[in-house]
């Protein structure tokens, strides 16, 4: 809904409602704020109900035809590369240049949506948008799909992939081919879609776009006459671009003849509206008003609203074949709409497409709600953020301290901290989350396995004079914690990573265990390199030293490898004498502070005998090992 319709509207109390039904968009993540203005708008609306359908019937009238794009005027692809090479950039520049959006200033990364790639400047969600392109005298449908560029998130690269038949693949002029751009290019390559590789920055001062299409023409064996060199930034050449993608990337294979059949290749939880699916549409067409079929549940549906995403939704009475959009079809539960799913007609049964491959977790966290009385808040807020980031993986979970939980699986550190971040801006939910750990396969056996793995070179390719491709077989937690800061700050920036499983491989791990005078801490039990147990149980001994209060008897804090103890810290006996402020005998004020004293206790969790505050886990379990 526009604002020059609000203006339009004389009735100023329908004029306030209107405003009132934009709020609402803006406010969806501030349920509180919002609850408040619905109660005071709620009595005007039945009065302007009747007018308020009218103008809304107008809004969402059809003013696009989808059915005038045939299958062959329509362009499906995606935008990948290494992390900040410009790809949210370009897709500003293709909005523009399309008329999805207006040409201004303001228009920076506006794909980038959410509140956290807002903040971090980078991308985290791939983001699907629908341009009108008219080349040669004819209308084309393009549909952009703009990915993340971090390895974190290479999940919704692979998917994104799924929905398209070319690729832009974005190369920095000065930086030159970077660990994703390989990653990203074989995901392509492999998908056997159409690769144009675009060389942006070319503004730049140190911009140098002849080597990096010899490095192209190297690596990719891609002619460097197949670059296109741009400035996304300044808008030099993106033309170019729009010619290639409609000359250079085939049609959807998808036919109008065919019965239903479309991918949810991604989704999202509407407050109010339930599931909106992404889809790509393999064959036939869709309507408003049909009974769908999801394959994944076989449960049927009906069509409330469909339409494109310009990139915001914009509502069409169809969809057909080889057109990528969304669909609300009035699924409550986030079970409903997995990603990879299958829908189809429901007179006309198809076989389910083969839907993803399943994301593998290589860091995993226990996370659990701040009070166990927000634990089914958190349970919705988790499993709404889990339908939109799908290659999170969950498992209940429970431990002594922290009460019932969850144990999360995420692709990288970067991963586990965005979806804690989205958790609480976009659901106000606020967490514990314990520190990361890697997989690790114990084979119970009376033998130990002693041989200590450090890294092993595998290979290694000059990609140029200047640059190295070196292959390395790393144990997962020597790298998931701290090694891509540390990488970058010894190369300067220059050097970049990615990685991959590699399986398991023997090490010598011990399993440590945390003392409190005697008793052991579940919690804090972590699994350690040998040569790294001594200088960890001394620092999570002194952390708990640190956050334990001394209490009316002495405490010891220890680590231990079985019954051998490694480090030990002791916390002195004392009692805060809360009543040496109390001068006289006034029994009331006393009683006041004991009973003050003995509520803070209740904060505290009972190990064995010592009780210990919740920050001190807390604290203990964000601590970051060197
Ligand atoms: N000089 C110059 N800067 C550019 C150009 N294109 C993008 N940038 C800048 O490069 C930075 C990264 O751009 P983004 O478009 O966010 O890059 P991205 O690849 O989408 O980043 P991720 O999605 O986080 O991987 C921003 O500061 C842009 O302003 C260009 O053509 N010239």
């Amino acid at each position: 809904m526009s604002f020059s319709l609000v203006k339009r509207c004389e009735a100023p109390l329908l004029r306030r409602v209107l405003q009132f039904k934009m709020y609402k968009r803006k406010m969806l993540n501030y349920n509180t704020t919002y609850t408040l203005l619905r109660h005071r708008w709620m009595k005007c609306l039945p009065v302007f109900c009747s007018s308020l359908r009218t103008i809304s019937t107008q809004t969402h009238k059809e003013t696009i035809d989808l059915s005038q794009f045939p299958v062959d005027r329509i362009r499906n692809f995606c935008i990948i590369a290494h992390i900040d090479h410009g790809k949210s950039t370009l897709a500003d520049r293709l909005l523009e240049m399309t008329g999805a959006i207006a040409k201004t200033e303001k228009n920076k990364q506006v794909l980038d949506k959410l509140q956290v790639e807002r903040e971090r400047g980078i991308t985290v969600k791939a983001q699907t948008a629908s341009l009108f392109y008219n080349h040669q005298g004819q209308q084309y449908l393009l549909n952009l799909i703009d990915t993340p560029g971090h390895v974190d998130f290479s999940y919704e690269v692979s998917r994104s992939i799924s929905a398209c038949q070319g690729v832009l693949l974005i190369i920095d002029a000065n930086q030159g081919i970077q660990a994703q751009t390989v990653a990203n290019f074989y995901l392509a390559f492999e998908a056997q879609l159409s690769i144009i590789p675009v060389i942006n920055k070319i503004d730049l001062k140190n911009a140098d776009p002849e080597t990096v299409e010899s490095q192209i023409e190297k690596v990719f064996d891609i002619p460097r006459e197949e670059c296109i060199r741009i400035s996304a930034k300044l808008g030099t050449n993106v033309e170019q671009v729009l010619q290639a993608v409609v000359n250079r990337i085939p049609p959807p294979m998808a036919h109008i003849n065919d019965p239903f059949k479309a991918l949810v290749f991604d989704s999202n939880f509407d407050h109010y509206r339930g599931v909106v699916a992404n889809i790509a549409v393999f064959g036939g067409r869709v309507k408003k008003g049909d009974k769908i079929v999801s394959a994944h549940l076989g449960k049927t549906y009906e069509v409330n609203e469909l339409g494109l995403l310009r990139p915001d939704e914009h509502p069409t009475q169809k969809l057909f074949a080889g057109q990528v959009g969304y669909i609300i079809a009035g699924m409550k539960d986030v079970k409903e709409a997995q990603i990879g799913d299958t829908l189809y007609l429901q007179q006309q049964p198809v076989e389910a497409l083969p839907g993803f491959k399943p994301a593998k977790a290589m860091v995993f966290a226990g996370m659990y709600p701040m009070d166990q009385s927000e634990y089914p808040g958190l349970r919705s807020a988790i499993e709404r953020l889990t339908l939109n980031d799908s290659s999170v993986t969950v498992q209940r979970d429970s431990s002594l301290a922290l009460g019932a939980g969850w144990r999360l699986g995420f692709l990288g550190l970067l991963h586990m901290e965005v979806f804690n971040q989205r958790l609480e801006q976009e659901y106000n939910a606020s967490v514990i989350v314990t520190a990361p750990t890697v997989p690790y396969k114990a084979v119970l056996s009376s033998a130990k396995l002693i041989k200590n793995r450090r890294a092993t070179q595998k290979n290694m390719v000059y990609i140029d004079d200047h640059r190295v491709m070196m292959k390395y077989l790393f144990p997962l937690n020597e790298i998931v914690v701290d090694f891509y800061d540390l990488l970058k700050s010894l190369s300067s920036g220059y050097a970049s990573f990615d990685y991959e499983n590699a399986g398991y491989q023997a090490a010598d791990l011990i399993k440590m265990d945390i003392l409190l005078n005697g008793q052991p801490v579940e919690e804090l039990t972590t699994i350690v390199h040998r040569d790294r147990a001594y200088s960890t149980g001394k620092a999570m001994c002194e952390k708990l030293q640190d956050s334990i209060p001394r209490q009316m008897f002495e405490i010891a804090v220890q680590a231990a490898i079985g019954s051998k103890v490694i480090a030990r810290e002791t916390i002195k006996a004392y009692r805060k004498n809360v009543l040496a402020k109390c001068y006289g005998g006034d029994i009331t004020r006393k009683m006041k502070l004991l009973k003050k004293q003995a509520e803070g206790k209740k904060k505290m969790r009972r190990i064995g005998n010592v009780e210990v505050p919740k920050d001190a886990f807390i604290n203990v379990l964000k601590r970051k090992d060197k």
